[in-house]
């Protein structure tokens, strides 16, 4: 599909910047559009694809803000965002929507910019587009601590009511140990982007140019247009290698079996891609819906196996809502498989973000109560004889 991507807050900038990078090493052209919006200027210096016209300051001029960011403070991510309407909705008008079949928000929930303007930067583009506009959210680790998850739990509440679809990454599943966080990041950027462009990016070829069996933008959009909150899986195997390849192997061991060879491989990635880490874990069977898409070179990807595929994700999701297609790709030197679990209910990981919100905001109201006691405390004498000057 065709989309307009916009990154908002630190992190939601920089997973679009890994998905075009993503997009200009295997050729595909999925971003059509891009915007980034922060209230921190260092940060807006820091993406590497995203051109410098399409980077937005807000909250320059406000006074908590400054051009520091908002300190994790949601408050004044969405007020900032008010603030500067205007200035975000001149960025929008250069997007071009008829060339677009979506759009795509991308940001982290547990900070202040990302979680608290997002879901203004949302409203605003449902008043202005009828295209679908998709959430694509980070949810913070446990390891962050209350108030990170105290956003995120608020936040996805916005989100997910605002957006058509929310595709969520959960930091927590993903971190792996003796990683900076910094390099934990780089790696779950990278990986978010390598699914979320190959998933997009199938049907983004003219229709008219590749097989009946390639996967249609429609056919993501209607996987997508369930609203709730989504998952993908994903997974891949090399078909070159040096010398005589895998691919080469795959060649010409076919003629005689192709067919069944070509249908057991196919069915054994996409297993692979269910059973892998999701970018969010949840129960497979507690999805509305779910996608398959096949992509590689055209002629690795045999039919049978995708409905074989196709077949099994039915059972396994236990919905009739599954389609899956191939994204015909020539030249790429491996075959993918990439699952959308779309609107899955069953998912501890937000229920165990949402406990530690409640626990963080009692403790933030215990703690504002016995401050505002202490400083009383503090500044009055022990018998309340002293009177302030004014
Ligand atoms: N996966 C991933 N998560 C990140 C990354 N950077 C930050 N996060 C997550 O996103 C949350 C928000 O961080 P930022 O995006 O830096 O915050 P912000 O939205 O810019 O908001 P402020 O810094 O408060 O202005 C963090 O709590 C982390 O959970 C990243 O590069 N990758």
């Amino acid at each position: 599909m065709k989309l307009a991507t916009i990154g908002v807050g630190n992190a939601g900038s920089k997973i679009i910047d890994r998905m075009l990078e993503f997009e200009e090493e295997t050729g595909r052209n999925l971003c059509r559009h891009v915007l980034v919006i922060n209230s921190a200027r260092t940060d807006l210096a820091k993406p590497d694809y995203v051109p410098e016209d399409r980077r937005v300051l807000i909250g320059d001029t406000h006074q908590k803000a400054k051009g520091h960011g908002v300190g994790g403070d949601v408050e004044v991510g969405a007020e900032v965002a008010k603030h500067d309407i205007d200035e975000i909705r001149r960025a929008f008008d250069d997007v071009e929507i008829h060339e677009v079949d979506a759009i795509l928000v991308a940001a982290g929930l547990g900070g202040g910019t990302g979680s608290g303007a997002g879901p203004v930067v949302i409203d605003e583009l449902q008043k202005m587009y009828d295209e679908p506009v998709y959430g694509l959210g980070i949810l913070p680790g446990e390891y962050e601590g209350g108030r990170p998850a105290l956003n995120a739990a608020r936040s996805l509440q916005s989100f997910v009511r605002k957006v058509d679809n929310f595709i969520a990454f959960d930091n927590d599943a993903w971190r792996a140990r003796g990683q900076t966080i910094e390099e934990g990041y780089e790696q779950m950027n990278r990986e978010l982007a390598i699914r979320i462009v190959t998933l997009l990016a199938a049907g983004e070829i003219d229709e008219s140019e590749v097989a009946e069996n390639a996967m249609d933008s429609s056919d993501i959009m209607r996987t997508l247009d369930t609203d709730g909150v989504s998952s993908i899986g994903y997974a891949s195997t090399a078909i070159r290698e040096e010398g005589e390849g895998l691919l080469d192997r795959f060649r010409n061991g076919e003629e005689l079996e192709a067919g069944a060879t070509d249908a057991a491989k196919i069915k054994g990635l996409v297993r692979r891609a269910v059973n892998s880490r999701l970018t969010l874990p949840c129960e497979v069977s507690s999805a509305d819906r779910a996608l398959v898409v096949l992509s590689g070179p055209p002629e690795l990807i045999s039919r049978k196996g995708i409905e074989s595929a196709r077949q099994w994700i039915e059972q396994e999701a236990d919905t009739v809502e599954v389609m899956a297609g191939d994204d015909p790709r020539p030249n790429s030197p491996e075959l993918a498989a990439v699952v959308l679990l779309s609107n899955v209910t069953e998912t501890p990981r937000i229920k165990d973000i949402q406990s530690q919100a409640v626990d963080a905001q009692d403790k933030i109201e215990e703690l504002e109560a016995v401050r505002e006691e202490e400083i009383n405390d503090l500044i009055t004498d022990d018998d309340d004889k002293l009177d302030p000057v004014v």
